[in-house]
């Protein structure tokens, strides 16, 4: 067989969980699609190792992407493939986000053996390792019991087999990316359980040495403009509250035409104080948008909302 690419294989580095693998292969789909030849290399980070602690306590930010930024400046890998959302705020100087893939459905899902649960009804143990989904429970459903879930997903739903918990949250990207959705039980409105910034997308990251005609070409066959865009407003608005994966705070932007809308904001650990901005604008001004919410929120008790989280951390 013939083909168009004259260079070597793009080189695809990965996490080994499930939902990472059908993630690289989702990258190498697109790639081959586009007449370019792909390798996919397996990665094992901090984040898959380290799972008897809640990621608040590992703490170090990029617990799932330090390893994979290594082979990209090393060279033993040209992109690496993340969950858009578990990528840190702030990338290393010597490395750039070249790419966010077209957004799944970007809501929470609740996960459950048993079809007719339902959020709130009787006494519940409901599993989630993260810090937003906690707190917007105790807000909107204060009689469940919350209790840590973290692992792949698949270590998740085992555990929920195993009887630990009655349901579980999980993004419903993931789910539906495992073909989980039979066991779906409910779907979260996104107006209460507002996502995590990034939720849904696959981020490509490269190293900015990265020869400019490769990162032109992958650019062009794997970045989604419109969900680009809206990942620029919601990062921006993440950097700019210094937040981190483990403070609960979410953000969604949606593009309607030329009108880019973010709504954003933080909940604090007892879910008692929930502040929620929204802007619209120009997606021209995406990332300007991000900065200027976080201000807004900050100014109005996000940042001692902030600090008190910090001290709950701490202590
Ligand atoms: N932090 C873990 C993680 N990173 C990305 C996803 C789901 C898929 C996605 O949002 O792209 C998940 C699991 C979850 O939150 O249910």
């Amino acid at each position: 067989m013939e083909t168009t690419s004259t260079t070597s294989p793009i080189r695809i580095g990965t996490r080994g969980s499930r939902l990472a693998l059908w993630q690289a292969h989702h990258v190498a789909d697109t790639l081959r699609a586009n007449g370019m030849e792909v390798d996919i290399i397996t990665i094992t980070t901090k984040g898959d190792l380290v799972l008897d602690k809640s990621l608040d306590k590992i703490g170090a930010k990029g617990v799932f992407t330090e390893e994979l930024e290594e082979s990209l400046r090393n060279g033993a890998i040209d992109i690496a493939v993340h969950s858009a959302k578990d990528v840190q705020s702030t990338i290393p100087e010597d490395l750039e986000l070249l790419a966010f893939m077209e957004r799944e459905q970007v809501h929470d899902v609740v996960i459950s053996f048993d079809p007719l649960f339902k959020l709130g009804e009787g006494q519940q143990v409901i599993g989630t390792s993260s810090t937003r989904r906690r707190s917007l429970l105790k807000r909107f459903y204060p009689n469940v019991i919350t209790a840590e879930c973290r692992g792949n997903l698949q270590t998740r739903i085992q555990k929920l087999k195993d009887g630990q918990y009655d349901a579980i949250l999980l993004a419903y990207a993931g789910v539906a990316r495992m073909q989980y959705d039979h066991m779906i039980a409910q779907h979260l409105p996104l107006d209460t359980f507002i996502p995590a910034a990034g939720q849904g997308s696959v981020a490509i990251e490269c190293a900015k040495t990265l020869p400019l005609e490769r990162k032109l070409n992958l650019k062009l066959a794997l970045d989604h403009k419109p969900t680009h865009l809206c990942l620029l407003a919601e990062r921006a608005y993440l950097r700019t509250m210094e937040g981190g994966c483990s403070i609960p705070s979410f953000a969604l932007a949606t593009l309607d035409a030329d009108t880019l809308t973010l709504k954003a904001g933080i909940i604090s650990l007892d879910g008692e104080e929930l502040l929620v901005e929204e802007m619209t604008g120009s997606p021209e001004d995406a990332e300007t948008m991000g900065e200027q919410l976080a201000h807004a929120v900050l100014s109005r008790g996000g940042d001692r909302i902030l600090a008190e989280i910090r001290k709950e951390k701490d202590s």
